[in-house]
């Protein structure tokens, strides 16, 4: 090959390589890798802390298939959301609103990825996981996507049940049936989700505004939702320690959700105390609300993580 022709194609094929790694990337974020990362792990926990072993292809099956379901469910919402999510600066550059993917292509993406993930669970494990997996995927998409998020102030503290459901999938997945502690560990996340979720719509309240989303700081204001997030936490720092009372769990369980559900209440407690205008309006950046979602994120990981530690000192000391 002669010099001038390589020199004429390397830039080429340097531009052929970007196009095919930005496209794959758009792929990637069409499932909210992110909100994945955290949404497998709680599922993880919950078949880890079952009791009995399963194999670990079994495993890594079910995990997988939790992935990949809470990933079809993401791009299924981004699909509904485009004519909102390209009003709002926090999503406009998602890559259906951004242009780069087709919404045609990215529902077939979702859906396909939907009936993927359930086969994989149902011939992996057990109806039981594959049938609470469905719905969870029915239950974002259809339920909280298509019908709550539009209606109602209430749409998260009912669609995150969607969100809630991964530990119970894992212990199904691992037995074949449910009990106590799966069921406490989705009520755990249930009531996490709205201080989870009020905490970011305080400082993406206009962005909701002008999408015609009515979250809570939009319909009844900033004030009722920080005593809101206030309230939520509390509770649920009560029912995190519902395992111990149980004696489902031992005292590295307890510890870890006194201190974390104790630092949930402080941070809550800034977000109430925030200097802000007659109508709850941060006169701050919002800068309580910040520390409250990004702290939401570390207390749910570090709490299963709690959970997790605690039952592997039951097991070594067993
Ligand atoms: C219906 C329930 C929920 C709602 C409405 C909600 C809402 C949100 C929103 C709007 C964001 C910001 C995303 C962004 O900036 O692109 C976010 C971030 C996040 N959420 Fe949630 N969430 C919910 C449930 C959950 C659940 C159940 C989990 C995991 C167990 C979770 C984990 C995360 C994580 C890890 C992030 C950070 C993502 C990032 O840094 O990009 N969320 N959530
Ligand atoms: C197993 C399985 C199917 C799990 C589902 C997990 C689940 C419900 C995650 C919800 C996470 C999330 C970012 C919701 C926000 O949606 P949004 O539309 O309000 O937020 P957006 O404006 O950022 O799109």
């Amino acid at each position: 090959m002669s010099g001038a022709a390589t020199a004429e194609r390397a830039p080429r094929q340097r531009f052929e390589t970007a196009r095919v790694g930005t496209r794959a990337h758009d792929w990637v974020q069409l499932l909210k890798p992110r909100v994945i990362s955290l949404v497998v792990f709680t599922g993880a926990a919950g078949l880890i802390v079952a009791p009995g072993r399963v194999s670990p292809v079994i495993a890594a099956v079910s995990i997988l298939s939790i992935c990949l379901a809470s990933g079809a469910a993401g791009a299924i919402n981004m699909w509904y959301d485009r004519d909102i999510d390209i009003v709002m600066q926090r999503t406009a550059t998602r890559p259906i609103p951004g242009g780069r993917i087709p919404p045609d292509a990215a529902l077939g993406y979702g859906a396909g990825l939907s009936v993927l993930s359930v086969a994989l669970m149902w011939l992996a494990t057990n109806t039981l996981a594959a049938a609470i997996l469905a719905f969870s995927i029915f239950f974002y998409a259809v339920i909280y996507t298509m019908w709550l998020k539009r209606s109602t102030p209430q749409n998260i503290v009912i669609g995150g049940a969607a969100g809630a459901f991964p530990p119970m999938i894992g212990w199904a997945a691992a037995t074949g049936s449910l009990s106590v502690l799966p069921i406490v560990m989705f009520a755990i996340v249930f009531l996490w989700t709205p201080p989870h979720f009020w905490s970011l719509s305080l400082y993406a309240c206009k962005d909701y505004g002008r999408a015609g989303i009515p979250m809570l700081p939009v319909v009844r204001g900033a004030r009722h939702t920080r005593w809101n997030i206030f309230v939520y936490t509390l509770i649920l720092l009560a029912v995190s320690l519902v395992p111990s009372f149980l004696h489902l769990c031992g005292i590295l369980y307890t510890l870890t959700a006194l201190i974390l559900g104790l630092g949930f209440v402080a941070c809550a407690v800034r977000v109430l105390l925030e200097k802000q205008d007659a109508g709850g309006v941060s006169l701050n950046g919002d800068k309580a609300a910040r520390l409250s979602f990004r702290f939401s994120l570390a207390y749910l990981f570090l709490l299963f993580c709690g959970l997790l530690a605690d039952h592997g000192l039951t097991w070594w000391l067993s």
